[in-house]
């Protein structure tokens, strides 16, 4: 069976997108997905999004596999490919706006289609106990805010924020000198995340721009990540280093975040750009 795709990108984080419309399950398999994130065996990606039939009032479903084959909650930089790939199968005419309800496993998320091409979604409240992270690193109907962690014989203060799924913020002098590939696998794979971790490292240039790299879980180093950049903005306000809307400079390009604080969802704008067609198989 031949499967179409369309490639996207956002911000150079890059998904293989599938019409998956037809069925309620995902065409291909996690060890499926794996072959295809493969940038030298497959089409290469950091990810493969379904759009799957919508459940209850939604008007799609999204599922996503990392590029190691695992499942998260969320993406933010797949879900405004999501939206444009959306707008493309439904051939919607290009400049005007639309906006879908889509259901994750974080819960509904609105992305909003903006004339100029851009995307602002709402992203949904931030989780910020301790078990809604899930980590150990503080009492479970606690916050985790500059908390002290042991990575790699040094001691990092962290701030977790889950967006459906898990981040650790560390806030650092210079983001450039971070050591990525050393330091990512060991916050990600520490035991103090039982789901493993989505990691941030952030530099506050000003209260309304912060430069940030991640290592994600399941995906390694990307250019960019839309749930990340919301993380850091909350954890940006809970250590009242940051306004409620700032610009997050990823390597791959800047997203604007806001969280008026509370209760209130955070909202993310940002790019995101079809690259290429093609078929599996
Ligand atoms: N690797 C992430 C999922 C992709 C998130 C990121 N690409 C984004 O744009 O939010 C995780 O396992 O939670």
């Amino acid at each position: 069976m031949t499967v179409e795709f369309t490639k996207y990108q956002g911000l150079g984080n890059d998904f293989v997108l599938i019409d998956n419309r037809q069925q309620a399950e995902p065409l291909l398999t996690p060890e499926q997905a794996q072959k295809v994130c493969d940038r030298n065996f497959g089409v290469g990606a950091d990810g493969v999004i379904f759009v799957l039939p919508g459940q209850g009032d939604t008007d799609y479903t999204m599922r996503i596999y990392n590029s190691d084959g695992s499942e998260p909650e969320m993406c933010g930089n797949g879900i405004r490919c999501l939206a444009r790939f959306i707008a493309e199968l439904e051939d919607k005419a290009a400049g005007a706006s639309h906006s879908y309800r889509i259901h994750t496993l974080a819960g509904v998320i609105v992305p909003e289609l903006l004339p100029d091409g851009q995307v602002k979604v709402n992203m949904g409240q931030p989780r910020l106990l301790a078990e809604q992270i899930p980590t150990t690193l503080n009492s479970p109907e606690e916050q985790v805010v500059q908390r002290p962690l042991a990575v790699n014989d040094q001691n990092w203060l962290v701030t977790c924020v889950s967006m459906g799924n898990p981040h650790c913020i560390t806030f650092v002098e210079d983001v450039a000198s971070i050591h990525l590939e050393k330091l990512g696998p060991q916050f990600e794979t520490h035991s103090a995340f039982p789901q493993r971790i989505n990691t941030e490292f952030v530099e506050v240039v000003r209260p309304d721009y912060l430069k940030m790299r991640v290592w994600e879980r399941g995906a390694g180093s990307t250019l960019a990540c839309g749930t990340g950049a919301c993380a850091v903005l909350v954890a940006g306000v809970l250590t009242a280093r940051c306004q409620s809307a700032a610009t997050i400079e990823l390597p791959g390009g800047p997203l604007e975040i806001a969280w008026a604080g509370g209760e209130e969802p955070v909202y993310m704008t940002g790019p995101a750009e079809p690259v290429f067609t093609g078929h599996l198989g």
